[in-house]
């Protein structure tokens, strides 16, 4: 499947093209993606996913949120499978799972990933699970779920990011289904968070050093 590839020169939206809450307007820099494009990027995707599981997996899928940022895309994409499944011959029954995984501060990961809480993942074996995430940057976070997964001896694991960063940090870990490519930008909203902060923020945007400064920890 295609992945809408967003270049290193793209200007983004002007913040007054969208509606953004009055507590943020100073730490951003520009729409980066709106929430509107991303719903239909995810109407898409959906598609493709449910083109690629259903010829293989009649017994249904375990579908895996990312906590906490992947939680909007895991809750947008969902609904949007669930839409395919009412008005299509074939559908795929779908059971849910979370799991919390824990790396950033400021913009940074921390390198060691920490697992906070979640299901106990004994039920995914045997299962076709598909893992949802916001963004795959270090791939650090991909590469320690991969590992916990593996214990549990799925059927199969298939990867979902809404975005992949072009990073040179980027440990070259490509999930099966990509939303959009971005440059090396930190973002924010849409679930993606700086420190706890922007996740009440709708559209994709990327955040100033204003922004920074005024949430560092
Ligand atoms: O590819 P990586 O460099 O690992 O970065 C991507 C991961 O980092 C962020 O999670 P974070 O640690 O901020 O926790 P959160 O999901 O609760 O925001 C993001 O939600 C991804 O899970
Ligand atoms: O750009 C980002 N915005 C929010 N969270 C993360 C990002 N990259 N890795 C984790
Ligand atoms: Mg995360
Ligand atoms: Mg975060």
């Amino acid at each position: 499947p295609a992945t809408d590839l967003i270049k290193d020169d793209y200007a983004g939206y002007p913040l007054n093209m969208f509606c953004v809450p009055k507590h943020y307007e100073a730490d951003l820099t520009d729409i980066m993606i709106p929430a509107g494009l991303i719903n239909d990027r995810i109407e898409r995707i959906a598609r493709d996913i449910v083109q690629d599981i259903i010829p293989q997996e009649n017994r249904g899928i375990v579908v895996l949120c990312v906590l906490k940022g992947g939680y909007k895309f895991f809750a947008d994409l969902l609904d949007k499978i669930k839409q395919l499944n009412r008005n299509s011959e074939e559908s795929i029954p779908i059971s849910i799972d979370f799991i919390r995984l824990q790396s950033y501060k400021n913009d940074k990961s921390q390198g060691s990933i920490q697992v906070i809480g979640g299901d106990r993942l004994e039920n995914l074996k045997g299962k076709c699970v598909l893992v949802v995430e916001d963004i795959i940057d270090t791939g650090g976070t991909m590469i320690k779920l991969k590992e916990l997964l593996a214990k549990h001896e799925p059927k199969c694991v298939k990867v979902a990011s809404l975005l992949v960063k072009r990073s040179a940090r980027n440990c070259g870990y490509k999930p099966d289904f990509t939303g959009f490519e971005i440059p090396d930008e930190f973002v924010v909203g849409y679930a993606l968070d700086y420190n706890e902060h922007f996740r009440d923020l709708s559209h994709i945007c990327v955040i100033n050093e204003n922004g920074k400064k005024k949430y560092a920890v």
